[in-house]
């Protein structure tokens, strides 16, 4: 069990993490949320002790990270999958590691064949994909066979197989009994991986639930409603009429209505009291990717002018609010980010399937996946 309280980390003036207090849970994956720059990697640092809170605290079963006796026996992490010397080969990385935490040297291969860099491991790791190296910085999580494993966005420069195997390993390292607390800025992801969701935003905590009641608490509802192609009068019309009814009203890319805050009898009524056909009125819900967004809207740091889903209303969940977003044309910064990795050991997950890397993990463009 990982436990924060009260965990606060500030660089100069700026608050990265801010009074955050959590469990992570063993035997369930927890997944850990939250837009880019929103204090994901800062809060791992914390746990694995590679940054100081400047307020609060963070445990691993009871204790500080420096007070576990062999931690990279009990704790594996990938924080950042570069943090790797590349002129070593992959096999030559993982013996180096091994041999600092007094594991056997044969363990390497096995974690090697876990993550299906076997054919590889006598090459360079500077030669090595992304996603190559996200499966080696893997590998070096597993090497101690650790409880707890703590992976920072480790389908960063996977191909859809490869996050296919990176999400049913999760899955077992979970059902093993193990902590699985894995950090990811993608919903759809994490809705896919994980039984508990832990989402931050701007470094404060804005829902600590599981899936599906992240889904039941966030998901708004909505109709959909399209009247007749080509007739701006019955468009306006209907519109002119669902608002003076109390509904919200927003248009679709497809020229269809989005509305909320009326039940879709109601819609019905209305539309046949102000005489408009309807072509199309059918129920929907927010996906979950949506409720996230919604959820972190005002906390994102980094984003495009126009917002397709500027129509959708969703509620906060914990705490106050987060500030209002401001728009902005920036990309994400990284420049300041000092990764590190932390190594564990571990025997393999017996029923974890490797598939090798592919053609897509060879390609150099996986960074346009961050
Ligand atoms: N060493 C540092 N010095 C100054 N600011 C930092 C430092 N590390 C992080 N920050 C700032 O703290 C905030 C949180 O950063 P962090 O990397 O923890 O976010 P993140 O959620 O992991 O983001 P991403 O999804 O982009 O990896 C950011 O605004 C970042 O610029």
């Amino acid at each position: 069990m990982i436990e924060a309280v009260g965990l606060t980390k500030r660089y100069g003036a700026k608050t990265a993490v801010h009074n955050l207090s959590f469990r992570v849970r063993p035997g369930i994956v927890t997944g850990f949320l939250g837009p880019n720059g929103s204090g994901k990697s800062t809060t791992m640092r914390m746990i694995l002790g590679l940054d100081e809170p400047t307020h609060g605290h963070v445990t691993i079963g009871g204790l500080h990270f420096r007070q576990l006796a062999n931690a990279p026996r009990q704790v594996g992490a990938l924080l950042d999958a570069k943090a790797v010397h590349g002129g070593r080969s992959a096999r030559n990385h993982l013996l180096c590691l091994a041999q600092l935490s007094g594991i056997p040297a044969g363990r390497v291969d096995e974690v090697l064949g876990v993550v299906g860099l076997q054919g590889v491991a006598g090459k360079r790791s500077k030669s090595f994909s992304l996603g190559m190296g996200q499966r080696l910085g893997i590998a070096a999580a597993l090497l101690g066979d650790p409880q707890v494993l703590l992976f920072d966005e480790p389908v960063n420069g996977l191909d859809p197989e490869g996050i296919l195997w990176v999400r049913n390993l999760m899955k077992q390292l979970a059902a093993e009994g193990r902590t699985v607390f894995v950090s990811s800025h993608l919903m759809s992801e994490m809705a896919l991986t994980a039984d508990h969701l832990i989402v931050i935003g701007r470094g404060q905590l804005l829902a600590d639930m599981s899936v599906q009641e992240f889904i039941a608490r966030n998901s708004a509802s909505f109709a959909r409603v399209r009247t007749p192609d080509g007739n701006d009068g019955e468009r306006e019309k209907l519109t002119a009429a669902l608002t003076a009814a109390g509904g919200e009203v927003h248009s679709e890319p497809d020229g269809a209505f989005r509305v909320t805050g009326l039940p879709l009898p109601r819609i019905s009524d209305v539309a046949h009291a102000a005489q408009v056909r309807l072509w199309e009125l059918s129920p929907h819900h927010a996906s979950l990717e949506e409720a996230y967004m919604g959820m972190t809207q005002g906390a994102v740091d980094y984003r495009a002018t126009t917002d397709p889903r500027a129509g959708l209303h969703v509620p906060h969940v914990t705490g106050e609010p987060p500030t209002a977003g401001r728009a902005a044309t920036g990309l994400r910064p990284d420049a300041h980010r000092a990764g590190a990795q932390q190594p564990g050991q571990a025997h393999p997950p017996a029923a974890a399937g490797a598939p090798g890397p592919t053609a897509r993990d060879h390609r150099d463009s996986e960074d346009e996946q961050r």
